[in-house]
């Protein structure tokens, strides 16, 4: 039998549109138009890994859509995954690194975080939930004083409480940005994203939906607007436990961290990777002689070894 295809032909000779990638899920990914409107779509070929974030020219194809173009980037974040590091993320404002008074905060996760972001030219924001979990609260908070002194804004949380201020203080150091949260299990992730995002719960289904990952599966990495306006958004990525730094040479790595840094330039070999040459600035630095914690700088030297026996940009 023959038959046109209008729609192909139609399809064929449209204008591309253009949108924001708001979930993906492998190759499957959901972009919004202006308007807000959503429309599945799928990557074409090899060439246009999209990810949420991403700003695409898409055709449409019957009922769906395929990815024709990924836009510039201002910036990408990378997560770690078993072996491999991948794009999941772009043109972010910030990233938020949730911890908690329990589960007992990850030290590694957190350094990892803040060398991606400031790698990555992004804004980073660490906020600690569940004030009222005692005496573990104060003695997280208290571990998080290195990053105080060096800058880092640290907000308290009580995501339970009805009126937690600190809740108030992160929503307004969220408004009108894109921020990139990232927490391990349990911290109160889901909570915080219910609170700040109306209606992602609902969302989640619908977008579960439209992905074809059934309805409980929530492991796709998703966009959510805090405002009807859609100004600020939040992005969460389930089961996203460390951000990838394996393209990172090692010798950038104490560039990358704020306290290392500021001993930079007083070693005696001009190549010292800080870790165990004589005359070097930075381990002259380390407490109870200097201001830099012992902690941070084992940190950096773990990561230095293990960015090290990388094979580089892997
Ligand atoms: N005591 C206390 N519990 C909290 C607070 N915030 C969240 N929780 C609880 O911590 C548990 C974990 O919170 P979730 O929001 O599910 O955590 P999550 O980070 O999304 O965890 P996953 O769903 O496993 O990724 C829940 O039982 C919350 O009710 C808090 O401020 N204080
Ligand atoms: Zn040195």
């Amino acid at each position: 039998m023959r038959r046109q295809h209008p729609a192909r032909t139609d399809a064929a000779s449209a204008p591309l549109r253009e949108g924001l990638v708001v979930a993906a899920y492998g190759r499957h990914l959901l972009v919004e138009d202006a308007a807000g409107a959503r429309t599945r779509c799928h990557a074409r070929g090899k060439r246009h890994e999209a990810v949420v974030g991403d700003r695409v020219r898409w055709q449409p194809s019957g009922d769906d859509g395929v990815i024709e173009a990924v836009l510039p980037r201002r910036n990408v974040l990378r997560r770690q995954d078993e072996l491999r590091t991948k794009v999941f993320a772009a043109n972010v404002d910030q990233v938020l690194v949730l911890l908690a008074a329990e589960p007992a905060m990850s030290e590694e996760q957190l350094a990892r975080a803040l060398i991606a972001a400031r790698d990555a030219g992004v804004e980073a924001l660490v906020a600690l939930n569940k004030r009222d979990v005692q005496p573990a609260f104060d003695e997280a908070w208290q571990r998080l004083e290195p990053y105080r002194a060096m800058g880092e804004t640290v907000l308290p949380l009580a995501l339970l409480d009805p009126a937690d201020p600190g809740l108030e203080a992160l929503a307004a150091r969220l408004r009108g940005r894109v921020t990139l949260v990232m927490g391990a299990s349990g911290v109160g992730k889901s909570t915080l994203v219910n609170r700040l995002a109306p209606g992602a719960q609902a969302q989640t289904q619908t977008i579960s939906r439209a992905l074809g990952t059934g309805r409980h599966t929530t492991t796709h990495t998703t966009w959510y607007w805090l405002d009807a306006a859609r100004h600020g958004a939040l992005i969460d990525s389930p089961g996203f436990h460390a951000f990838g730094l394996h393209h990172l040479d090692p010798r950038r790595l104490a560039a990358l961290m704020p306290d290392l840094a500021a001993h930079l330039g007083g070693c005696r070999f001009l190549d010292c990777t800080h870790r165990q040459e004589p005359g070097c600035a930075v381990r002259a630095a380390l407490q109870p002689h200097g201001p830099l914690s012992p902690r941070r700088w084992q940190l950096y030297v773990n990561l230095y070894e293990e960015l090290a026996a990388r094979p580089a940009h892997g």
